[in-house]
Order: C-alpha cells, then sequence, then structure tokens
C-alpha cells in the first residue's frame, strides 16, 4: 500500500490565518519602482504581490511557536527561554555552548574579530556578503575554494558546495596553517544558489584541517535543507532521519555561526554556537558589548522561545519534505518553460540566469539588477539580484568584483505561499522571458560603501 510520503509532496499543516495581499496597477508599479531607484530592497512592501526577496525572517511561525511567544520571560538576565534555547541547541546541533544574537551577522562579527588576525586568509566554500565583509572588517582576506562547477549555472553536479581539497591544501600549504584561523564551510550555500555539501566531502574537509589544526565555523543557516538533500542524493543516507543528518554535519565542525530567521522559522534571532570553552568565555564578554546580556543577546525573551520550537520543528521529515518540495515545484515549472535557470535548483530559492536570459547586456549594464526590476514591472513579484551589484568592489583595487554568476533569486519563504502563488510567479517570469531582448540596462546612480546592493540606486541607461 502506498504511503503518503510516496506521493506529491503537500503542506504538512492547514491554514489558521490569513494576511491580505494586494495587487497595485501597472502604471502604480511603475511609479514604485522608479521611486526605489530600480532596487527592490527600496520598495515598500505594500506595493509587492508576491515577495521572493528572502526567505529571511518572513517564514509564518506555527501556534505552537505564537503560544510560545505567550511564554515569554522578559527577565534582564537568566530568561528560563535562553535555556530552552539553549537545550534545543544543544539537542539537535550537538554544539556545547551557545551566545545569542539579534540576528546571524551578530554572530558574524563575533567570530571574525575573536578567530582573524590582521593579514590572515579565510578559505570558504563561496563568500555570502556579510560573512565576507566580516572577516575583511577584522582584516582578514576570503579565499573561495568551492569546487569550479558551483561557479556554472548549468553544472548538474549534485552537491556543489563541496569544498575543492586541493584548493583549501594549496592555500593552507602557500600561506601557512597559522595563517588560516579557520576555515568557513556553510551549508546549503546561499550564493551558489542554495546547493549541498555532501557529508563524504565534509568528513574530508575535516580530515585536512585536522591535519593541520585548522578549525572549522559552520554556517549554519540553511542546515536543515542541506541535510535533506543528503538525505535525497547521498549514498548510505536514504533511511536515516534528517535531525541524525543535521547532528552529524554539526559534529565534524567546531563551531556555528546561525541566522535562525532562515530554517528555523522565526523572524528575528540568531546565535554563535561553539564547542571551545575558552573561545565561548571571549565571545560571552564580546556579546555584551554590541548585542546584550549573554542570556538574550538581542532577543527578547519570547523570541527565544519561538527560536527554541522553531528548531525542532525545522527538522521534522514532512516539514522539510514540503519546504524543499515547493521549491523544486516552482524550479521544474520554469525549466519546462525553457527559462534559463541555476541547475540543480537549491533550497530555499530558484535562481533565475540573467546573463543567458539578458545576453545582450554587458555586466556592467547589470543584468541581474535589470531583470528583478523588470520582474517586479510585469507582476508585482519581489525578487532580489545576485550578480555584480551584490559582488561589491575589491577592495584594494576598487574595481567592481566581476562574478560568473549573475543572478536573480527568487526566494521562498517557508510556510507562506501556496502552489497557485508559485503558478503566478512561474506565468510572470514566462513573460518577462518572452520580452527579454526589448530590456534595456541600468546603471549606478547611487553607491553606499558596505554592502551596496541593499541601498544603490540605479537609473535607466
Ligand atoms: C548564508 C547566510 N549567512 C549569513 C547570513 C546573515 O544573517 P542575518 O541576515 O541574520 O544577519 C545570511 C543572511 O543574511 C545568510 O543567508
Ligand atoms: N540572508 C538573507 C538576508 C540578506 C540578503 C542579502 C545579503 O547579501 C545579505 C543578507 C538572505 O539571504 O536573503
Amino acid at each position: 500500500m502506498a504511503d503518503n510520503r510516496d506521493r506529491s509532496w503537500a503542506e504538512p499543516y492547514k491554514i489558521k490565518m490569513v494576511e491580505p495581499v494586494q495587487m497595485i496597477s501597472r502604471e502604480e508599479r511603475e511609479r514604485a519602482i522608479e521611486e526605489a531607484g530600480y532596487n527592490t530592497f527600496l520598495l515598500r512592501s505594500r506595493d509587492v504581490y508576491i515577495d521572493l526577496l528572502t526567505d529571511s525572517g518572513t517564514s509564518a511561525m506555527s501556534d505552537r511557536q505564537w503560544a510560545g511567544m505567550m511564554m515569554g520571560d522578559e527577565a534582564y538576565a537568566g530568561s528560563e527561554n535562553f535555556y530552552h534555547l539553549e537545550e534545543a541547541i544543544q539537542k539537535y546541533y550537538g554544539y556545547e555552548h551557545i551566545v545569542p544574537t539579534h540576528q546571524g551577522r551578530g554572530a558574524e562579527h563575533m567570530i571574525s574579530q575573536l578567530m582573524i588576525d590582521e593579514g590572515d586568509f579565510v578559505p570558504g566554500n563561496m563568500y555570502f556578503t556579510t560573512t565576507k565583509l566580516h572577516q575583511e572588517l577584522a582584516g582578514g582576506t576570503f579565499v573561495d575554494v568551492i569546487i569550479d562547477e558551483a561557479h556554472d549555472p548549468e553544472n548538474e553536479h549534485p552537491f556543489k558546495a563541496n569544498v575543492d581539497l586541493n584548493k583549501l591544501e594549496d592555500l593552507i600549504k602557500e600561506k601557512g596553517a597559522e595563517k588560516i584561523p579557520y576555515v568557513s564551510i556553510a551549508t546549503s550555500v546561499n550564493m551558489a544558489g542554495g546547493q549541498p555539501i555532501s557529508m563524504d566531502n565534509l568528513k574530508k574537509v575535516r580530515e585536512l584541517t585536522n591535519k593541520y589544526d585548522i578549525p572549522i565555523i559552520h554556517d549554519m543557516t540553511r542546515v536543515a535543507e542541506n541535510a535533506y538533500f543528503i538525505k535525497q542524493r547521498e549514498e548510505g543516507y536514504e533511511d536515516t532521519p534528517v535531525k541524525e543528518i543535521v547532528r552529524e554535519i554539526c559534529s565534524l565542525t567546531d563551531g556555528a555561526t546561525m541566522s535562525a530567521k532562515k530554517d528555523a522559522l522565526v523572524n528575528i534571532g540568531g546565535f554563535l554556537a561553539l564547542d571551545d570553552e575558552e573561545l565561548f568565555k571571549k565571545a560571552q564578554n564580546m556579546v555584551v558589548v554590541y548585542e546584550g546580556l549573554h542570556t538574550y543577546g538581542g532577543m527578547a525573551g519570547r523570541d527565544m522561545e519561538a527560536l527554541a520550537i522553531g528548531i525542532t520543528e525545522s527538522v521534522d521529515e514532512d516539514h522539510i519534505r514540503a519546504r524543499v518540495g515547493q521549491v523544486q515545484y516552482l524550479g521544474e515549472k520554469l525549466i519546462d518553460m525553457g527559462v534559463p535557470v541555476v541547475r540543480p535548483i537549491g533550497s530555499h530559492g530558484v535562481f533565475l540566469n540573467a546573463k543567458k536570459i539578458l545576453p545582450h547586456l554587458s555586466q556592467d549594464e547589470l543584468p541581474a539588477q535589470t531583470l528583478a526590476a523588470e520582474l517586479y514591472l510585469d507582476a508585482g513579484i519581489r525578487s532580489m539580484e545576485r550578480g555584480v551589484v551584490s559582488a561589491g568592489r575589491n577592495p584594494e583595487t576598487g574595481e567592481h568584483n566581476y562574478p560568473d554568476l549573475e543572478l536573480v533569486r527568487l526566494t521562498i519563504p517557508r510556510r507562506v505561499y501556496t502552489q497557485a502563488h508559485m503558478d503566478v510567479v512561474a506565468e510572470s517570469v514566462e513573460a518577462v522571458y518572452q520580452q527579454r531582448e526589448d530590456i534595456t540596462g541600468l546603471a549606478f546612480d547611487y553607491e553606499p560603501e558596505y554592502l551596496r546592493f541593499f541601498q544603490s540606486r540605479f537609473k535607466k541607461r
């Protein structure tokens, strides 16, 4: 007899509360995107119909999480909710010590300041904007050691987040292990298109780093999604619960930064997790300078309770299957329509290949930024540029970095949109794709110093 799990994915929940969204007219969208300087980060959310800007902090919380919010112990020190959170992290992730932070970058700031010295090199499986910036602000240089396949949107490698062990070992030999404070390993690599690292590769990275006595710091923002892909694709893990895969991944690393706004199903929060007691003490002392006391680190008690519950829900088999299933659904639909997307489809979003969709635009004409603006104009769908604008400038030469990947991310919030929304998104992408030859590029009008994609303004060429 067929089990429901052998059938199509479906949401393992029903909807109890709804938030109306509105559709504004094409003329109103034209005005809105112009006022936003053609930057989707600068749109007001009331002008957006389907918001696929990010999966960060945009999840729908469960009734249990909301009930947990009512149990907030808003004591300045020693909140009960902190201990619940600590227990959940120890149980599901296995790290020994935790320092809560307001969100992921608070943890990235601390680990970078604590571990990186001027002139150090930090190898990682592709850069992430905030992670790399904090490494640079601490005096380090990020070095990409991901496999080459990750930079090719059409390559179907099942584990595009794998580390190229030769690149990593060459770097260690060239710079010396003492110049490498840690290796930065992300699960479900965001900038590569939500691509997983395999357990086998992670084990090999562990062996290599053990040989040179270099720690691994894990960006575990989307670890459950990565674990789900391991279950789907890696031999020997077919029958292992996602929960166990998550723990095994964490056990191969020495500490982690977490933006809990993604996998862990909360609207705000994060933490730094560490096994090393001495480093933990330093982080515990540092958090009081930048975030808040070491038992809340920028989160309210109720936020910590929602997070403790969210962690439990995030590793549930039915949840993760439906979460990734919805992303795959949209991706497959776009593939069937012939739209160039990053393959394989990732875990948190579908990434449109703007270079291929708008081949008549050079990277200086900002194809991904342009495509994101066009998508908004077509149907009020908000997406995010992940190309030359996101890659910023080389801090030494001041020149633009020109990444191979020039993408537009359609990021799916967790438990928020329906299959019908996905259908509308696909129809709109197809409509824009049909008109692609008429689309003209953008130029910078204003560019801030840090993380320019958030606040830059653009003008039509
Ligand atoms: C992979 C990854 N790491 C780190 C961060 C930083 O987290 P936050 O936005 O919570 O500061 C994000 C999102 O920003 C992310 O996607
Ligand atoms: N981490 C979130 C928010 C964010 C977006 C873009 C960034 O470059 C940095 C942070 C995301 O990936 O959506």
